[in-house]
């Protein structure tokens, strides 16, 4: 499997995500913002990051750029694609899995760790997940998940939500919600479960140096999944 990972100008997450699937022993190249060509990737990765200086809307301003024409084909023929973070909002914006990203409701940039419980049965990044919770770190001001009634009850209904922030047994408190997403929304997938998108950073917490590998455990779902 080969991994392609966009490089948009403000982007300051790429390095961390070819980091970590070079970790993994995974083929991983950068993918310039202004190209045309997908250099025959498999898996195509939005990092996180300040796309365009977070000017109008976050992932506003890299939803058009001109990679994102092949970006948006490859996700329509079924192709993996997945966003973190900032790539979330790339995504987002770009009408690849509902719903959008506000600022988050204390109106505050958050830093620090979260834990996560993994929902969908069925979507690669969550099939195999047996942990009631994953300590993955966040760091975002609008990472705040909306969506309107119909579309959360679409949802639900099709196991499209692939994270909830908990607690660290796994519970989904109102406590545990650090930015006020609606039903601790934390990331979603869209119908065909090719695309994948949440705003916590698995990439940041797979290097043992870090003491977190929890990511890891995130990430290799894929390999798993897609490797069989
Ligand atoms: N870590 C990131 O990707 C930052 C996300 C985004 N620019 C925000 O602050 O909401």
């Amino acid at each position: 499997m080969k991994f392609g990972v966009v490089v948009f100008p403000g982007s300051n997450c790429d390095q961390d995500a070819v980091d970590t699937l070079e970790l993994m022993d995974q083929e991983v190249v950068k993918l310039w913002h202004k190209d045309h060509d997908l250099q025959g990737c498999d898996f195509i990765i939005l990092p996180g990051g300040f796309s365009y200086g977070d000017y109008l809307r976050t992932g506003a301003v890299a939803r058009f750029s001109p990679i994102m024409n092949e970006v948006i084909a490859h996700a329509n023929r079924g192709g993996y694609l997945m966003g973190i973070c900032n790539g979330f909002q790339i995504l987002a914006e770009a009408r690849l899995v509902p719903g959008v990203l506000l600022q988050n409701a204390n109106q505050q940039y958050i830093c620090k760790n979260v834990f996560l419980t993994p929902q969908s049965p069925d979507a690669l990044l969550t099939a195999g997940l047996d942990r009631a919770a994953y300590k993955i770190p966040m760091a975002h001001g609008e990472g705040r998940y909306f969506a309107d009634a119909d579309t959360l009850k679409e949802l639900n209904d099709n196991g499209q939500v692939l994270f909830r922030y908990c607690d660290e047994t796994g519970a989904v408190t109102e406590a545990a919600n650090p930015n006020g997403s609606l039903e601790n929304i934390a990331g979603v997938t869209n119908k065909g479960k090719n695309v994948f998108g949440m705003m916590p950073h698995p990439e940041r917490a797979a290097d043992p140096a870090l003491n977190n590998t929890d990511g890891r455990l995130i990430l290799d779902q894929i390999l798993k999944a897609v490797l069989v």
